[in-house]
């Protein structure tokens, strides 16, 4: 328990903040959610609930210590820690929801404000049979051509999905890499092989002959599977070597972090520390001068010292604007690989093992069906067969290729006519929530915000080609680890919550109408 004394200076300090600092709405949101711990020696430990909002209150710190020194009347500082047993950033009050009750309706729980005529509607013929109750039916369907559920839960209690709900694991915080993404669950094929074999040889020999491995391809080819694969690799072989992986977003807001907060000593001794740097989409450094700058002596430092780069891209060297010649010659001298657009026979293997990580059975025929209508991009290809296993765990039918054609009647990948922007998504989520886009894009936490933000976030994460960190930007300047979240909250929900699998529906056939009329 926390000291009177500490506590009721906290309490002062917060409203300091408040009144007489220019700390912006998001930064006192944060402040008040942020929870005091305790003093040991002169430093407070503060606990929040994610990544982001440690990284926001740090931002402040010096601030923040100075107010609390002469609230105390000695010199203090500040440790921030997350503490994931609070109310996340994202006001999801949920974390460690058992997989049972996520099926029985809160009737104290609003969630967002759901448009009157959406989709608690009974489809009409042929979609598939409903658990839908009595009086739903007389709603009209917005969308009579999409499937939709009725709001009340399956008959059924045990949704297929529901039983792995805690299956995804968190990020972990030193590395950052994801659990997910081993070698052991990523499929190989003719579009990936050389790839692949270039990974596995420098996973197993870092800083050798491959450095810098240099991995280019399409949107969704899974070159970020690729990059975490060796990082885990690495230590799993070399559990003494310090792997990071950032993408270029990060490695752009912590240097300008570093300099903003005098600490640029610190930031190059953390990056040039480690053995294995595993650098996401290189080519968003295009343009920024002085992060190119930073990131050329950190490879260098690096390579010179024979540690393992391995960078990713969404082309070639040779292609990368916005580089000068030195840096893309350094791109060059190791090894480059692409991944090309996988083949029909490496889809259906990916669904296959996706199905068999999610402990869900679907039939040879509609993993075949699913992998011929999704061709270019593999996370499009993954949505599909989520939101095809969801509608049959809420609608309590078997999977079908009928049931997995009328799920995917209207959602069909279209990119290369259309364009979706994040904004786009945005805009359309704000409306149908009648929420505004600040709102969405806030710090609140409010119950009907989160979900609506989060969904919002799943769609960006589904429709667009933007990374987990853009993403994140686009949405108050969220870590990418709160996107990942609110993708793994959204895909289980869908399963157990008719209304969620009828927004990712309704709103998916509304964007993609918005973006084919402009
Ligand atoms: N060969 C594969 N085997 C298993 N899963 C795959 C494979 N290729 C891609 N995936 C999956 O597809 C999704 C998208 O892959 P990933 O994020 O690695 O693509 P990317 O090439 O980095 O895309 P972007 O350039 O948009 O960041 C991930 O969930 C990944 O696990």
């Amino acid at each position: 328990m926390i000291e009177d004394a500490l506590a009721a200076a906290w309490d002062r300090a917060v409203t300091r903040m408040r009144t007489e600092a220019a700390v912006g709405p998001a930064g006192l949101g944060i402040l008040e959610v942020t929870r005091p711990l305790g003093a040991v020696s002169n430093t407070l430990l503060l606990a929040v609930s994610s990544m982001y909002a440690k990284r926001h209150l740090e931002t402040s710190a010096r601030l923040l210590e100075t107010i609390l020194s002469e609230e105390m009347g000695t010199p203090m500082k500040i440790a921030v820690s997350i503490d994931e047993e609070l109310v996340t950033e994202d006001g999801d009050d949920e974390p460690n929801e058992p997989a049972q009750t996520s099926l029985h309706v809160v009737p104290d729980d609003p969630g967002p404000h759901r448009p009157a005529s959406a989709p608690e509607a009974t489809p009409s013929s042929p979609t598939p049979r409903q658990t839908t109750s009595a009086s739903s039916s007389a709603r009209t369907s917005p969308t009579p051509h999409q499937p939709t559920l009725g709001s009340q839960r399956p008959a059924t209690p045990t949704s297929q999905k529901a039983e792995q709900a805690t299956a995804a694991s968190p990020v972990d915080a030193e590395t950052h890499l994801n659990p997910n993404y081993t070698f052991s669950t990523f499929v190989i094929g003719a579009s990936n092989r050389f790839a692949t074999a270039a990974a596995t040889a420098a996973a197993e020999n870092p800083g050798g002959s491959y450095n810098p491995l240099f991995i280019f391809g399409g949107s969704g080819l899974g070159k970020t599977h690729l990059l975490h694969a060796i990082g885990h690799e690495v230590l799993s072989l070399r559990p003494d070597l310090r792997v990071k992986y950032v993408s270029s977003e990060e490695f752009t807001n912590d240097f300008i972090n570093s300099i903003a907060s005098g600490r640029a000593l610190e930031f190059q001794n953390r990056y040039r520390a480690v053995d294995t740097l595993l650098v996401d989409d290189i080519q968003f450094l295009q343009g920024k001068e002085q992060t190119i700058e930073e990131f050329f002596h950190t490879f260098n430092a690096l390579h010179n010292q024979g540690s393992q780069i391995v960078i990713t891209s969404d082309m070639p060297p040779k292609r990368l604007g916005g580089f000068e010649e030195r840096m893309r010659s350094r791109f060059e001298w190791g090894l480059q690989v692409d991944i090309q657009p996988a083949d029909l026979e490496t889809r259906i293997a990916i669904l296959q093992k996706k199905a068999e990580q999610e402990r869900v059975a679907v039939d040879l025929p509609v993993l075949e069906f699913i992998a011929e209508r999704f061709s270019t991009n593999i996370r499009e290809l993954e949505g599909a067969l989520v939101r095809v296993t969801a509608f049959a765990s809420l609608s309590s039918q078997p999977i079908t290729t009928d049931l997995a054609a009328i799920v995917l009647k209207d959602n069909v990948s279209d990119s290369a006519a259309t364009e979706i922007t994040a904004a786009l998504i945005q805009s359309e989520t704000a409306q149908y929530f009648n929420v505004t886009i600040e709102a969405l894009c806030s710090a609140s936490r409010s119950r009907s915000l989160t979900e609506a933000r989060q969904i919002a976030m799943y769609l960006c994460r589904e429709l667009t080609d933007l990374s987990l960190p853009a993403i994140g930007g686009h949405f108050g300047g969220r870590d990418h680890t709160t996107v990942i979240h609110a993708n793994r909250k959204i895909a289980e929900k869908m399963s157990s919550k008719p209304e969620v699998y009828n927004d990712i529906t309704e709103l998916t056939s509304r964007i993609r109408a918005a973006a084919r009329s402009k």
